[in-house]
């Protein structure tokens, strides 16, 4: 199928959720050698169920072979094709706090294709100053520093999202990574993405408290009090099928 007819293709919201995940396990095995991966061996390094693995790739027009698996080289491109990572994405971050230094100091994103190349700040105390290599600019420069593509991500305090986000999109930013823990509008045709880390913890506390709930009510010879009750909650250890790399 053509880059053009695949680029048209209707691909589940859920599916390019997941798309990163494959991604992320595919390189992990082809660094370490593995060739050829089975679903299941796949879904289990992905952290996915091998029916919706298998449903996920059919998107992409990929089936693997029947009883031998996905190569992982030709899968790994196809993924990467299909997330728009065949090329360098350039990235804004907005505000230039304790987050946007920690995320400008970062060297993760420029190995996976995103580059950050302008930081941004509204604080004329900020403004001038450089970090990680990069010297931080208003709004105005941006304007005349960035091409028509790039992605911006927010790291402004939430009263403050809103406004730069606008600031972004009159630049023609079409993709935010909005780290606020605020909801910000946008125009159709922008799309936003939204990382919020304390709502992940109250997702653990939640599960966290129905184990220790269960394991409480079913081990009803143990006191509460007795001090004697085993932490809760650990994971277990995941396996690899494919075994350890040569
Ligand atoms: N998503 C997460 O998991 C997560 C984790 C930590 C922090 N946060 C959020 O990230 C944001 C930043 O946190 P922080 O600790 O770095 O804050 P901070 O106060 O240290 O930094 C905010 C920066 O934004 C700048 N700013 C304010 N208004 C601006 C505007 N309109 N345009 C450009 N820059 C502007 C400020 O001058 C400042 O430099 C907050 O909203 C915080 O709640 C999210």
């Amino acid at each position: 199928m053509s880059t053009a007819s695949a680029a048209r293709r209707e691909i589940p919201e859920a599916t390019v959720a997941r798309l990163p995940l494959y991604l992320r396990a595919l390189r992990s095995l082809g660094a370490r050698g593995v060739e050829v991966i089975s679903s299941e061996a796949l879904s289990e390094a992905a952290g996915v169920r091998s029916t919706g693995l298998r449903k996920d790739l059919s998107h992409l027009g990929s089936y693997g072979v029947r009883g031998v698996g996905y190569d992982v080289g030709r899968l790994s491109e196809e993924i990467s094709r299909e997330l728009g990572l065949h090329h360098d994405w350039s990235v804004a971050i907005i505000g230039m706090g304790n987050l946007g230094h920690a995320l400008a100091a970062y060297g993760g994103f420029a190995t996976r294709g995103f580059s950050v190349r302008w930081l941004v700040d509204e604080d004329p105390a900020v403004i001038g100053t450089e970090i990680a290599g990069l010297q931080v600019i208003d709004f105005a420069d941006l304007a005349k520093q960035a091409p028509e593509s790039i992605i911006a991500v927010l790291a402004t305090p939430p009263h403050a999202a809103q406004q730069a986000a606008d600031q972004a999109v009159a630049l023609g930013v079409r993709s935010i990574l909005n780290f606020a823990p605020c909801v910000i509008t946008v125009p159709d045709g922008v799309e936003v993405r939204k990382v919020d880390l304390a709502t992940e913890l109250q997702i653990l506390a939640f599960h966290e408290q129905r184990g220790r709930d269960g394991e409480l009510s079913s081990r009803h010879f143990v006191s509460k009090d007795s001090g004697s009750a085993r932490s809760i909650g650990a994971t277990k250890e995941r396996r690899t099928s494919w075994g350890e790399a040569p």
